[in-house]
Order: structure tokens, then sequence, then C-alpha cells
């Protein structure tokens, strides 16, 4: 089978930006080749960091001109659905890791009005979301342990999308396959050769010295090469 493919979105991690600036940071990639902003929340308990929740989310998204990507990396996520979404975010995904009940909380996902989605940690298997997988708008995968940034890309996330992109298929899914983790210019070719649609970037994209904006122009440049030797790929097929 030769699936329709879709042109990866750039999708900036605030965890790296500078934190004491966000309205800045904010609008400078308001015009920047950024098509969603990941906003990653951690509790300290399913992972060992803690970053930023509700306040800081409603603060951002008073300034974001791009649909906001909460990556919740909490326990009991289901009881904080509501307030994300009220709080600004336009996808929240969950992780598999953090969710007995995950097909309610998906549908509770969807219900608030929010694109849906899954996240898997390194050690989670693809197979694990076969009879969920056509019920989700975005799987997100791991490639690097969660809870930091600014960590090594961990290789075998190659073999995992490509898995996964099989899997999407046979269910009948149209779900997003985002990657997140150790993203640059090294892995971003092959990882969309593989089958990702979303690249998430903390690191590589805010601490380069020429800047997020045209840090993320040369992602998206070097993309739109790698796409020019893909098959039934154009700009006009990308979806926010
Ligand atoms: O969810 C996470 C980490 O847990 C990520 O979104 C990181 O924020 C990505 O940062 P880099 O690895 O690209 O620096
Ligand atoms: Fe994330």
């Amino acid at each position: 089978m030769n699936p329709t493919r879709r042109a990866p979105l750039l999708a900036p991690s605030f965890l790296a930006a500078d934190l004491a600036n966000l309205q800045a940071e904010t609008e400078r990639l308001a015009t920047s080749a950024a098509d969603w902003l990941h906003f990653d929340v951690m509790d300290g308990r399913f992972v060992p960091n803690i970053s930023f929740g509700l306040p800081v989310l409603q603060a951002v998204a008073r300034y974001a001109k791009q649909p906001i990507d909460v990556h919740l990396m909490i326990e009991e996520p289901q009881h904080y659905l509501a307030a994300f979404r009220d709080a600004g975010a336009t996808n929240i995904t969950v992780h598999y890791e953090a969710c007995p009940h995950l097909h309610r909380v998906v549908q509770q996902i969807k219900h608030l009005g929010c694109r849906a989605g899954v996240a898997l940690n390194p050690h989670t298997p693809v197979a694990l979301l076969e009879d969920l997988a056509a019920d989700l708008d975005v799987v997100l995968v791991m490639s690097v342990n969660p809870g930091f940034g600014g960590q090594a890309f961990i290789p075998n996330t190659l073999k995992k999308v490509a898995m996964l992109k099989e899997l999407l298929l046979d269910t009948g899914s149209d779900a997003l396959i985002e990657v997140d983790g150790g993203v640059s210019l090294d892995n971003a070719g092959p990882l969309v050769e593989a089958g990702a649609d979303v690249l998430v970037a903390g690191n590589f994209v805010f601490s380069a010295p020429e800047g997020p904006v045209a840090t993320l122009a040369r992602l998206r440049k070097h993309l739109d090469e790698v796409e020019a030797g893909l098959p039934n790929l154009s700009a006009a097929s990308r979806q926010q």
C-alpha cells in the first residue's frame, strides 16, 4: 500500500523557551514556521520533574496564534481535562501508562472539543494501541524518557514510528504520529521518512545561537527537501 502522506508539522516545546519572557517567546513564534505550540505539563509524580500548569497555559494562550498542543505527563489526568481545555488547549495528550481507563479518557477529551492524543513511553509497544487507534487524533511517540528536555534521541524510535504507521493503516486510523524528544536536523528526515507527521523540538529550536525563528525555518526547509523525495506529499496536504 502507498498511503497518502501528510506534510510534517513543527511543534516547538515551551519547556526550552525563555520562561521569564513567555509573552515575547509566544509572539515571536507567531510568525515562525511553528504549526503547533507544544506545552509540557509535569507533576513530579508521573515523571520526576515539575514544569508548569494551568495559569501558565492561560497566559501563553493570550498571545498564541497557533493551536496549543498540551502534553500531560501527570497521573490521573482525567481530573484536569476540562480545566486544560478552558485554559487554551487545542490538543490534549495523556500517557498510556497513566490511564487504566484510557478509552474513557480519550472520549472525555473529544467531548470537550479537543483533539485527543495518547503518548507512549519508550518501553511501551505500539501494539497496545490496537483497540483504540481508530478513536485517536494523535499518537505521541516519546523518543526520550519523559520528564526532561535536552536528552539524547533514542534510535529505536525510528522502528517504532514505522510499526505505528502500519498499525494505523491496519486499523483505519487517521491519527497523526507525533515524535517528542531529542528531535533535531540529525533525525528529522529519517523520522518523516518512517512516517512521523508532527515533530516536537525543544532544545534544538530554542538553544540554537540563531534563535527559534531561524532554526524552525531551517528545519522546515530541510523537511521540504526531504518531502521532495517522498511520494504523495505536498505542502497543501499539511493539516493543522
Ligand atoms: O515531553 C518532553 C520531555 O518530557 C518534550 O516535549 C521535551 O520538552 C522536548 O525537548 P527536547 O528533547 O527537544 O529538548
Ligand atoms: Fe512533550
